[in-house]
């Protein structure tokens, strides 16, 4: 018998706890962690038409724009659709969630709640390897070595995008455009939200939920 399809979504803000969440999801379910980050540094890097609009939006720390995300993003998802995956940072906005339900179905719609002061500490202590995406923070899980990455050595970066004036208009802006998203997938009942301070104290009960849709590796 075909193993059964999941895919979830997980919103919140930016510093949240997204990437690393569902990095938790993948390791632990056996998913695969789409993330809109990525696929967006994907098309800077091979200097796409949609790469350079990105990047003129990423760097003044707006949100990129509906369409310029659905070309990135709704060809992968089709591409994806014999996967189970946790896709992290989409949608962002209602345009784009409608746009992605004409393409797929979600099982689950995870939203994290944390405070503002919360996300801009961590935010300021986020640093990457951008070949990678893999992500540090220099308190919550610093590199093995400072300032380089765990697997190749290469050196990490503080992104433009988490400086503190970016962050701080990334963060207000975020508020207003995630509510008509969150009010949709609530409409359809499969919205579940996670407030708190601290993402191990989180992750069980977002755990404990997935394991009773998802059976684990
Ligand atoms: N201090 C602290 N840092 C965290 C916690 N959870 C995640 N982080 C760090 O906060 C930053 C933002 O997390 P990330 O998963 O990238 O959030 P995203 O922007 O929502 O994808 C990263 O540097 C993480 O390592 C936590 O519980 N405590
Ligand atoms: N769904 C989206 N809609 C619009 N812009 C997006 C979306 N996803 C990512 N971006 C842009 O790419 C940037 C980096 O995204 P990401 O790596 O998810 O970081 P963060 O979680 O810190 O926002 C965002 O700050 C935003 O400008």
């Amino acid at each position: 018998m075909a193993k059964r399809i999941f895919r979830a979504v997980i919103m919140g803000p930016p510093g949240s706890g997204k990437g690393t969440i569902s990095a938790r999801i993948a390791q632990s379910f056996g998913l695969k962690h789409l993330s809109s980050g990525d696929f967006l540094r994907e098309n800077i890097t091979a200097n796409t038409e949609a790469g350079v609009l990105a990047r003129t939006h990423i760097e003044k720390g707006l949100l990129v724009p509906d369409d310029v995300m659905t070309l990135v993003l709704l060809p992968r998802l089709k591409e994806m659709a014999r996967h189970s995956w946790v896709l992290d940072g989409f949608p962002r906005t209602l345009a784009q969630a409608t746009a992605m339900s004409s393409v797929c179905d979600l099982d689950l719609a995870i939203s994290l709640n944390i405070p503002f002061e919360t996300l801009k500490e961590r935010l300021k202590g986020r640093w990457i390897h951008p070949a990678s995406g893999r992500v540090y923070n220099m308190e919550f899980n610093p590199p093995r070595v400072q300032g380089v990455d765990d697997i190749t050595g290469e050196p990490l970066v503080q992104s433009d995008e988490d400086k503190p004036e970016a962050v701080v208009s990334r963060l207000r802006h975020y508020k207003d455009i995630a509510k008509p998203v969150i009010d949709f997938y609530k409409k359809q009942g499969i919205l579940h939200s996670f407030s708190g301070t601290e993402t191990d104290k989180i992750w069980p009960y977002i755990s404990s939920l997935l394991s009773t849709k998802v059976p684990p590796v």
